[in-house]
C-alpha cells in the first residue's frame, strides 16, 4: 500500500491537560521530487527522492505539518503511529512519545531508513517520532501565535547559515537530458559546481561529499576550492570510505585547511584512532546517531562534532536534549541533511535558530531541488549571504500547497520507486558495481 493514508474522526483523549486541541486525524502522503544523479559512496541518487508528509489534523481548526523518509516500510511504520496519535493532545509530546513507542513495539520489520545504507544505527522509534513531533510543535505554535523558534527557547539568531553541500555528479541520468549543473568529476568541475552554488545562495561554508573517488583526488578537490575560496571553511565528507591508515594520510594532507573532517572511517572505534593521530576536528552523522552512540563515543575519544537531524534524533524537542549533552560534554554541533523540500528546510532553521551551540553552519540539499518544485507555498524560506531568515510566522511559518502535494504524490505514484537504492540504481547503469566499507 503506497497511497494516501488517512485517519479520522477518534477522539479518544477525554481531556486535552491543555484544553486546547485533540488530534483528530492524521494524512501521510507519500511523495518524489526531481533528483539529480549526486554521486557518493554507496552508489548514485536515483531520478526521484522520495518524501513522505505528515499532516496532524485537530479539532481546533489547525493542521499541522511534519516532513520524514518516504521508504515503503517507514511508510507502514509511520500509519502504525498515525493510528496510535489520533485523539491525543499535540500539546502533550511526552504522551505522543508513549504512544509511538507502544504502537512499534511489534513492529519486527527491517528497512527503511531512507539512507540508502549511511545511517544504519539510529533508533527507528526516533526516526518515526520525528515528523509527529514538528507537526504538534506546528500546531502548538499555530494556536499559541508562536513561531516554533519561540516553542523551543527563542531564537538566538535571526538567520541560520548553511553550507553549499558539493557533490561529485553526471551531467545527468542516463537516458535523460542533462540537467542544468552539468558534470562535476574532478577538482575543477567541483570548483565550478561551488562557484555557481556560492553566487547563487551565498554560502559562506563549503562541504564536498566525497567517497567517490580515489582519496587523493577528492583532497585535490579540497586543495582546489581552497585555492578559489581562501576565506571559506570547507569539510569533506567520504562517509566512511576511508580506511583508518587513508584517514590518517589524507587527514594530514588537509590539516590547515579543513574546519573538520567528517566520517572518514567507520565505528566509533577507527574514528578514535584516526582522531589520535590527525590534527583536525573529527565530525560524524554515522558512528553518533542515536542517543545509545553517546556515551562511547564521548568515553573514546571519537568525535569533536556531532551532526544532529531532527529526521532521525526524534524531532526537536530531542534534538535540544542532544544540544544539551553536546554542550555538556564539550562536543561541537552541526546539522546533517538528506534531500528534502521545505517543511523540512523549516523545521531545521527553527532548531537551528533556538540552539545556542549549534557552531557550524547546517548542510541542506536544497540547491540540488528544483526551483519550483516544493510541497509549501513560495516567499517563506529564502535564502540570503547562505542562510535562511527564521520564519516568523506561527508554527513553522509555511503553508501546505495542496495542488502541489498532490502533483508530487502522483509523481510519487508513477515513478515506480518505493526505497531510496543508490547502490541498486547504480548496479543497473555499472552492473559490476562493488560496495565496500571503508573502499580505500
Ligand atoms: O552527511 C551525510 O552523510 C549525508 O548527507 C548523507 C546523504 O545521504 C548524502 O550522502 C547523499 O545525499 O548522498
Ligand atoms: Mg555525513
Amino acid at each position: 500500500m503506497s497511497t494516501v493514508f488517512e485517519t479520522q474522526g477518534r477522539r479518544d483523549n477525554s481531556a486535552s491537560p491543555l484544553g486546547q486541541a485533540s488530534i483528530t486525524g492524521v494524512t501521510i502522503t507519500p511523495v518524489a521530487f526531481a533528483d539529480p544523479p549526486l554521486l557518493n559512496t554507496v552508489g548514485v541518487h536515483e531520478p526521484y527522492a522520495l518524501r513522505a508528509i505528515v499532516q496532524l489534523h485537530t479539532d481546533a481548526g489547525v493542521t499541522g505539518l511534519g516532513e520524514t523518509y518516504g521508504d515503503a516500510a517507514h511508510l507502514a511504520r509511520l500509519r502504525m503511529a498515525a493510528n496510535a496519535v489520533t485523539g491525543a493532545d499535540p500539546f502533550n509530546i511526552n504522551d505522543l512519545r508513549a504512544r509511538v513507542a507502544r504502537a512499534l513495539a511489534a513492529d519486527s520489520t527491517q528497512g527503511g531508513h531512507g539512507m540508502s545504507g549511511m545511517v544504519t544505527g539510529s533508533s527507528t522509534a526516533d526516526r518515526v517520532l520525528s515528523p509527529f513531533d514538528v507537526a504538534a510543535l506546528d500546531i502548538q505554535g499555530k494556536l499559541l501565535g508562536l513561531p516554533v523558534s519561540a516553542l523551543l527557547g527563542g531564537a538566538v539568531r535571526d538567520a541560520v547559515p548553511f553550507s553549499g553541500y558539493l557533490f561529485y555528479k553526471w551531467a545527468g541520468h542516463p537516458g535523460l537530458a542533462d540537467d542544468e549543473w552539468g558534470a562535476a568529476l574532478d577538482p575543477e568541475g567541483i570548483v565550478a559546481q561551488a562557484r555557481r552554488m556560492v553566487d547563487a545562495y551565498g554560502f559562506t561554508a563549503l562541504k564536498l561529499k566525497g567517497g567517490v573517488f580515489e582519496p587523493d583526488a577528492e583532497a585535490a578537490a579540497i586543495e582546489a576550492l581552497r585555492a578559489e575560496f581562501p576565506d571559506l571553511p570547507l569539510r569533506i565528507d567520504p562517509n566512511a570510505a576511508w580506511t583508518v591508515e587513508t584517514s590518517i594520510r589524507i587527514g594530514r594532507r588537509l590539516e590547515g585547511i579543513l574546519e573538520y573532517l567528517e566520517d572518514p572511517t567507520p565505528g566509533i572505534g577507527g574514528m578514535a584512532e584516526v582522531r589520535r593521530r590527525v590534527r583536525l576536528p573529527l565530525a560524524t552523522n554515522m558512528c553518533v546517531v542515536s542517543f545509545n552512540d553517546l556515551p562511547p563515543a564521548v568515553t573514546g575519544g571519537a568525535v569533536d562534532v556531532v551532526l544532529s537531524d531532527h529526521h532521525f534524533w526524534g524531532g526537536l524537542r530531542r534534538s535540544q536534549t542532544l544540544a544539551g549533552i553536546a554542550e555538556t560534554f564539550g562536543l561541537g554541533l552541526s546539522m546533517h541533511s538528506n534531500s528534502h523540500l521545505g517543511i523540512s528546510l523549516a523545521a531545521m532553521v527553527h532548531l537551528a535558530s533556538a540552539t545556542p551551540n549549534l557552531d557550524y553552519a547546517c548542510d541542506t540539499h536544497w540547491p540540488w531541488k528544483r526551483a519550483d518544485e516544493d510541497i509549501v507555498l513560495p516567499g517563506a524560506l529564502a535564502f540570503r549571504n547562505g542562510a535562511v531568515t527564521v520564519p516568523a510566522a506561527p508554527g513553522l511559518g509555511v503553508e501546505l500547497d495542496p495542488e502541489a502535494l498532490d502533483r508530487l504524490h502522483r509523481q510519487y505514484l508513477a515513478s515506480g520507486i518505493t526505497e531510496r537504492d543508490d547502490t541498486g540504481y547504480m548496479r543497473r547503469i555499472q552492473p559490476g558495481y562493488e560496495l565496500k566499507s571503508p573502499r580505500w
